[in-house]
């Protein structure tokens, strides 16, 4: 049978959506997925229309045979459009309520990258939203869908490590931000809701959730409390540059265990492993069960390669590493996830459900209390229509991407 076709609208013409429409461009089938296709038949800039229109020469045009892409110099322009679908929010996180508000109010399915708001209150006046109008709106964490997750979830399903005790999760990036990020990029910016906690640290948790949370069924699940937190300012912006993050999960377990630790952790400064491409390689997180250990190695944003260990020493320690099929950065794989659910009616995916996404920005709401971590109000708020602060775009510095 033919795939289904799911047509795309481009929010922004920034860093996140050249890669995410690069990856969603690369046949499907070298991935071996044949039940949907993608093509993007509109992009919109809210700097000009010459930036949707570069977008449309360098990223889509020549990649998707006849489909024809529309360029437009607003968001309202694109979510009018009737050939689009479903869109891809790729502005600042400080922007994803407002530009998710219009949106739904448009009566468009959502995939919104990371992290999904700036608190819960505005996540749950999304998810409410969304649940009203019948409409699928998702959470961008890539991460999930990676075969190499979805395996590292299932061998914890499967007993493989025996019961989780405690799972670590580093992502420090190694970087001087004086040297790296003007104040006005978004890893620093507050106007942009920048510091590492909302930037870096949500792959920390998204970690700490997938393997003692994700991995429980649903009506186990329990919110974790935020046990502690270390924080520290980044010294020309006050935005966090280092946060350290304690949660404990209840859970039930056959032993009668009653809690299972996560240690979370983002630092700009600092690195999660100088050592990462030799054999010296150390993991960025750790799974530690009472019958093994699974350890995966960073960057845990596009991890590759994980190993598990045994505390019974006649078993062999398992080393797999992944490639990514047809050149792609990883970031189809979450493409298909949403043009499937979208496909079906669904209006969450199972592997990135409200829910999940909702405890996660409280989790990160209380870490910013105990931090006394505040973004401007307007971009705290859950008001829409707000005309949020303007920019001068000559003066944007573009994110280029890590691998
Ligand atoms: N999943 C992943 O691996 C990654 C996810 N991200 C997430 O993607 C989002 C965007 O990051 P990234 O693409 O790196 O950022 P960029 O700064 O490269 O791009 C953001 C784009 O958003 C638009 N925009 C709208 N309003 C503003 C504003 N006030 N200030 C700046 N830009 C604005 C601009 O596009 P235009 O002018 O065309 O409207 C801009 O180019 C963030 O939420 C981030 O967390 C980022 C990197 C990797
Ligand atoms: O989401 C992200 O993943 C990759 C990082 O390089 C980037 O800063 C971050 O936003």
């Amino acid at each position: 049978m033919a795939p289904k076709v799911v047509r795309w609208g481009m929010m922004a013409t920034g860093g996140i959506v050249q890669t995410f429409t690069k990856d969603l461009l690369v046949d499907p089938k070298t991935r071996g997925v044949e039940d949907v296709c993608h093509v993007v038949t509109a992009v919109a800039s809210s700097s000009s229309k010459d930036s949707a229109d570069r977008f449309v020469a360098n990223f889509v045009e020549g990649k998707q045979g006849d489909t024809k892409c529309s360029a437009y110099a607003s968001y309202k322009e694109l979510v009018q459009d009737s050939n689009v679908d479903i869109i891809y929010v790729g502005t600042p996180h400080s922007h994803h309520y407002q530009n998710c508000r219009l949106a739904l109010e448009h009566n468009k399915p959502i995939l919104c990258e990371k992290a999904l708001t700036v608190n819960a209150e505005q996540a749950k006046t999304l998810i409410d939203e969304a649940r009203k109008r019948n409409l699928f709106f998702m959470e961008a964490v890539w991460t999930r869908y990676f075969p190499l997750s979805i395996e590292v979830r299932q061998a914890i399903q499967d007993g493989k490590i025996g019961e989780v005790i405690r799972v670590s999760a580093d992502l420090s990036i190694g970087e001087i931000p004086e040297d790296k990020f003007d104040e006005g990029h978004r890893m620093v910016n507050l106007d942009l809701a920048g510091g590492v906690l909302l930037d870096l640290g949500i792959y920390a948790l998204t970690w700490l959730f997938q393997t003692i949370y994700h991995t429980l069924p649903k009506e186990k699940r329990r919110a974790p409390t935020v046990l502690g937190t270390a924080m520290t300012s980044e010294p020309r912006t006050g935005a966090d540059e280092a946060t350290t993050i304690l949660l404990n999960f209840p859970v039930s377990t056959p032993s009668g265990r009653s809690s299972t630790h996560g240690v979370a952790s983002a630092a700009l400064r600092a690195h999660f492993d100088f050592e990462r491409d030799s054999d010296q390689a150390t993991p960025a997180v750790r799974i530690f069960g009472d019958q093994g250990e699974i350890q995966v190695f960073g960057p845990i944003y596009r991890p590759s390669r994980y190993r598990i260990t045994y505390r019974d020493k006649q078993k062999q320690t398992e080393d797999k590493t992944f490639e990514f099929p047809g050149g792609i950065h990883g970031m189809s794989w979450e493409g298909d996830e949403a043009a499937r659910c979208w496909l079906v009616g669904k209006l969450e995916s199972e592997t990135m459900s409200w829910d999940e996404s909702l405890v996660i920005m409280k989790t990160m709401d209380n870490v910013r209390k105990q931090g006394n971590l505040k973004y401007p109000d307007d971009i705290e708020s859950t008001e829409y229509p707000i005309d949020l602060k303007k920019r001068d775009p000559s003066k944007h510095v573009q994110t280029e991407n890590r691998d």
